[in-house]
């Protein structure tokens, strides 16, 4: 199943965080997207976060943006750290939870992506 027509599931403290390599893999399938193609994901170095910066037209194109991420992150009751600037908009996703990545954050992940394309 693509990662756009998954679900977030509930996450709660004890599931470990996904392995190096389970987040490597993950992230080869999230960026085989076209939108992700322009601007890969990346996992930071202490592989606790998943991370991609979007660029906009202006500073209320960003916030459009942020809205409509807003929406998706209710809808799976997932939410991502943002940083919201003139034409930008950092997106980092980690799962609190658990203090490090899990599937959750791909799939949100690649619903952000599904917004731009
Ligand atoms: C009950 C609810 O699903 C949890 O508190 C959710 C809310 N959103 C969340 N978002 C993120 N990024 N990590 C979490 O652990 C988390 N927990």
């Amino acid at each position: 199943m693509e990662l756009t027509d998954k679900r977030c599931a509930p996450c709660e403290g004890g599931t470990p965080p996904l392995s190096g390599e389970e987040a490597q893999s993950l992230l080869q399938e999230l960026n085989a997207s076209a939108e992700a193609q322009k601007t890969p994901w990346t996992v930071t170095a202490d592989e606790r976060q998943l991370k991609k910066g979007f660029k906009l037209k202006n500073f209320v194109e960003a916030v459009d943006f942020v809205n409509r991420i807003k929406d998706v992150a209710e809808e799976e009751s997932h939410h991502p750290d943002l940083e919201v600037g003139y034409g930008k908009v950092v997106v980092r996703l980690t799962t609190h939870a658990i203090g490090g990545l899990s599937e959750n954050d791909f799939i949100l992940a690649a619903k952000i992506d599904a917004l731009r394309s």
